[in-house]
């Protein structure tokens, strides 16, 4: 490396919602969904370099250069300088696993250390969220990557803003299928679907309120795909299936993935199992932690 390249690296898990309610406002702040879902002990390693030999910035992942717009919208927040932000990715992308969120805030949390900025995590958070916003990438996903665990998204407001909670849980596997991708900004841009994902996901809350936890979480989250008619037929296939095998399934939105959990005690070999009919299986912990400068 050149003697005056400065770089810092940093790691942000991924998250799946199970349901959510969008909450449109023309101040990003403000704009932002309500819901729950699970940071995983997996993510994405973002690095940043400035300094010597970069003239402009660029965004890679996994080596190949990309648009890497919401990723751009984090970098011009913070800093005039081109800078180069090389992403790594140990979940997939367009699948509903929080990809575009955990690279913002892995940008985010890695320039403020190279650049000795010195702000706070809080500072960070939001101008995650707001690019994300901007770039109709997402809207919930940074608020509980930045916290961990299972988060729900009480009340609207980016990170500091917005009132969030938790399910407590024990040691627990996720296991998720990818049956294909699908963009996040497609279907927040369709009227119609984002006002029967509004109406199915006020209810969902509610429900979950009635009693947080972990299981009611699961089973929210299929009748909401199930409402919203997200699902699509091989995904209502799999949850049947996993549900007879002793565990609970429901889609990872927004992307076109399944992910499940064990209900029953000795079920997960059953589980895992059927899954792998439908593709590979991905195998998650639940993470309580977070953002990690590494
Ligand atoms: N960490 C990343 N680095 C660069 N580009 C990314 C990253 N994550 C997502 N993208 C790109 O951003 C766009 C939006 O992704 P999105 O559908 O929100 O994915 P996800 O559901 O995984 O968050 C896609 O073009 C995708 O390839
Ligand atoms: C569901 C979504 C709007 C998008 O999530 P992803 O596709 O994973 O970027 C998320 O950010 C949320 O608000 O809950």
């Amino acid at each position: 490396m050149p003697a005056d390249r400065i770089s810092a690296k940093a790691f942000a898990p991924a998250h799946i919602t199970g349901f959510f309610e969008v909450h449109d406002s023309t101040d990003p702040l403000r704009k932002c969904s309500t819901g729950c879902g699970i940071v995983l002990n997996e993510g994405i390693e973002t690095t940043v370099s400035c300094g010597e030999g970069i003239e402009k910035t660029t965004v890679l992942l996994d080596g190949v250069e990309v648009k890497g717009s919401t990723i751009r919208t984090v970098v011009e927040s913070l800093t005039d300088r081109p800078v180069k932000v090389e992403c790594k990715a140990y979940i997939p992308i367009e699948s509903g696993l929080g990809a575009s969120g955990a690279g913002a805030l892995g940008t985010a949390y890695a320039l403020n250390c190279a650049l000795e900025l010195n702000l706070t995590a809080s500072k960070l958070n939001q101008i995650a969220h707001v690019a994300e916003v901007k770039n109709s990438s997402g809207l919930g996903d940074v608020a509980a990557q930045s916290l961990g665990g299972v988060v729900i998204r009480k009340t609207p407001g980016a990170p500091g803003i917005g009132n969030y909670d938790r399910i407590p849980v024990k040691k627990q596997d996720i296991w998720c299928v990818v049956l294909g991708e699908l963009s996040t900004s497609s279907v927040l841009s369709n009227r119609e679907a984002v006002e029967s994902i509004n109406l199915a996901g006020r209810s969902a809350m509610q429900r979950l309120m009635e009693k947080p936890t972990l299981e009611n979480f699961m089973l929210c989250s299929r009748d909401f795909t199930v409402n919203t008619g997200l699902a699509d037929n091989t995904i209502t296939d799999i949850m049947e299936t996993v549900e007879s095998k002793g565990g609970i399934a429901s889609q990872a939105m927004l992307g076109n993935t399944v992910f499940a959990v064990a209900r029953e005690t000795e079920a997960d070999e059953k589980i895992t199992d059927a899954l792998s009919e439908y593709g590979e299986v991905l195998n998650y912990k639940i993470n309580t932690g977070s953002i990690k400068i590494i």
